[in-house]
């Protein structure tokens, strides 16, 4: 089915270069895309020495052998190509064939010895090779999960931060290899033009020049191509993950359901179909570009050989050198022609794999600046007061703040909740709490120490955070609950049964070692209660002076509901509970309530004081009470 790509009306559209409808947040961003071919000719030998190292760090054995080995073929190639002209001056001089074929033996078997080394040395450097290519790319894909595991919470807001990941983490990572492939393959195309080469030159020196002067048009053109192709990939990369996103609401599970229940088939095909244009169109323009510049590279080179072989006849012609030097000479010639084609087609690539190599080595500097730089690193003790200070934030590229002067004082053991409409403050402020993101003014002070000078885990193992939106594990229910912390199965046991996990995790056949994911065999799912029990069970499974529950309870059933409230009434077994939720008759019991409005807090106090007091606490408090009154 072809599906015409549609008028779009919900959002801001406008034309792109290519005249297709772009929304707004799919245009790309030019001028990132500075760098010409000249700078990045300039960049290539760093591009190289920063992919050596990593090699290096990857295996030191592999890399020493895939260099050295090559470096060493080449250097046999020379040797055998002037030994090749020894062997061909006696066997085409004059006197009978027997003797000139023995004055030829002892160079012919040079030739041999030297084809056997070469080719020895380039079956280690090659195997060699082929091990170094997954440990690099092993390598480099860990250090860019160790980065993007590190980087402040705020970093996932952002768009240039997406785009830089993407492109570091699917052209990026495999691309790092390439790039050490490419250049020790660059060596061996260099020595294998650069062998030949000589080889000519010590025939006639005419001859050399010569020779690399057909190399230039093939580099240029070779260097044009791949930049091509990778401003078309730049171009791409945020409609690509337009794309990417696209077919995974058309063929991943979780959305299966909704896609159907919405009938969202033809809007999502219609969509795809968009982005998969404007994608085509990029790649087209960006074919018919490369052809023209390879044509017309092609017919330089064409000219440049012609010139080489006229000259190679001028000079037999006008008898400067011998029929056998000559018929040497055409072997060079060739031999350098295809080691220069090979060359080309290998710089291509390292260009190319060096761009975006070089995407990689961005965003780990763009990733390592957004990382905070470690504080100390001690356990804080568990705090007496923990208290906020006229705390304000914004979300980057927000025009409003999410919080405002927001000053709220928890002492150790209490239970204090935050209640609020719909994006008030509620899980910005719990998240700044947990030094998940920091206020962009004001202070928040565990004891006398500033969240600020902590470092962000060490804090957090002190801090449970339960959070609204939180995330369907694909592990077992142990790892679920577990979270990555040393096993403890009466604390696993007790904290499923606080949770009212128990008996959910009874009626799974493995227990604690289902797998919680369908799309594995064997794997189970669970309702969104059921999970949500599991979540509550993880906040009670760690060792945390602070229990952040940020509506924990919006999927339980009404008995489950009661239980879970009921253990954080008896202040979570000893702990302090920040308590977020839209139930206003499970709060009651908290030792202070605040309640947030446009991020600011507008009123505090006990259950019984904010009715008295008679502002929007005791307004949604009534109208949800009212919703359980008995008809008369
Ligand atoms: N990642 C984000 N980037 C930008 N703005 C955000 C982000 N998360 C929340 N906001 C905005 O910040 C404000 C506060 O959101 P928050 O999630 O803290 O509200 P809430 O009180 O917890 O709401 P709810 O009761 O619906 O859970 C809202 O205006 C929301 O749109």
């Amino acid at each position: 089915m072809r599906l015409r790509p549609k008028k779009r009306r919900l959002q801001d559209v406008s034309p792109d270069r290519s005249g297709l409808d772009v929304a707004y947040w799919e245009s790309h961003d030019e001028e990132l895309l500075s760098a010409g071919l000249g700078t990045m000719a300039r960049r290539l030998p760093t591009l190289v020495a920063a992919a050596f190292r990593l090699a290096w760090r990857a295996n030191r054995r592999d890399t020493a052998v895939a260099l050295g080995g090559n470096l060493l073929a080449g250097f046999f190639t020379a040797f055998g190509l002037l030994a090749t002209s020894d062997v061909l001056s006696p066997l085409f001089a004059g006197g009978p064939t027997p003797g000139r074929v023995r004055a030829a033996l002892l160079a012919l078997l040079l030739v041999v010895l030297a084809a056997g080394l070469r080719g020895t040395l380039l079956v280690a450097a090659g195997w060699a090779q082929a091990r170094l290519k997954p440990q690099v790319e092993r390598h480099a894909e860990t250090r860019l999960f160790e980065l993007t595991t590190q980087v402040e919470l705020t970093a996932f807001d952002d768009h240039d931060f997406h785009n830089a990941m993407r492109r570091a983490r699917d052209n990026g990572v495999p691309d790092t290899a390439t790039v050490v492939e490419m250049t020790v393959s660059a060596v061996t195309g260099v020595v294998g033009v650069v062998a030949p080469a000589v080889a000519l030159g010590l025939m006639h020196p005419i001859l050399m020049p010569l020779l690399l002067v057909t190399a230039v048009p093939a580099g240029y053109t070779a260097l044009r191509t791949a930049r091509l192709r990778y401003e078309a990939f730049y171009r791409l990369s945020t409609a690509r993950r337009r794309k990417f996103m696209l077919s995974d609401l058309m063929a991943e599970r979780q959305p299966a359901a909704e896609v159907r229940a919405f009938t969202l088939r033809t809007f999502l095909l219609e969509e795809y179909d968009r982005v998969a244009e404007q994608e085509q169109q990029v790649q087209l323009e960006t074919a018919r570009h490369q052809t023209a510049a390879k044509a017309s590279g092609d017919l330089l080179t064409g000219t440049a050989t012609v010139a080489v072989y006229c000259a190679l006849g001028g000079l037999l012609v006008g008898g400067m050198i011998p029929l056998a030097m000559a018929t040497a000479a055409v072997l060079a010639i060739r031999a350098g022609q295809s080691s220069l084609t090979a060359l080309m087609q290998t710089v291509n690539r390292l260009y190319e794999a060096g761009l975006y190599f070089g995407d990689y080595l961005s965003f780990r500097e763009l990733a390592a600046a957004r990382i905070r730089s470690p504080r100390g690193t001690a356990l804080p003790a568990p705090f007496q007061r923990l208290t906020a200070e006229k705390v304000s934030f914004t979300y980057p590229g927000a025009s409003e703040p999410a919080l405002s002067d927001v000053s709220v004082t928890v002492a150790r053991g209490e239970v204090i909740a935050l209640v609020g409409e719909n994006g008030s403050g509620k899980t910005t402020f719990a998240k700044l709490l947990a030094g998940l993101y920091r206020p962009g003014k004001g202070t928040i002070h565990w004891d006398d120490t500033d969240l600020a000078e902590l470092d962000g885990d060490t804090l957090r193992q002190r801090i449970s955070v339960i959070a609204q939106d939180h995330t369907r594990w694909p592990l077992t229910v142990r790892e679920n609950i577990v979270m990555g912390r040393p096993v403890d199965d009466d604390r696993l046991v007790g904290a499923a049964a606080a949770a009212g996990a128990d008996q959910v995790i009874a009626d799974l056949p493995r227990g604690y070692d289902a797998l919680l994911d369908r799309r594995f065999r064997g794997g189970h799912d669970l309702s969104g209660g059921q999970w949500q029990r599991i979540a509550a069970a993880r906040g009670f499974y760690r060792d945390a002076a602070l229990v952040i529950f940020d509506e924990p309870t919006s999927a339980l059933d009404a008995r489950a509901e009661h239980a879970l409230f009921e253990r954080i009434r008896r202040h979570a077994d000893g702990r302090t509970v920040i308590l977020i939720t839209h139930r206003l008759a499970s709060v009651r019991f908290a030792d202070r309530i605040y309640v947030l409005e446009h991020g600011r807090i507008a009123e505090q106090g006990d259950h019984g004081e904010l009715m008295n007091h008679g502002g929007l606490y005791a307004e949604l408090y009534r109208l949800q009470a009212s919703a359980y009154q008995e008809a008369p």
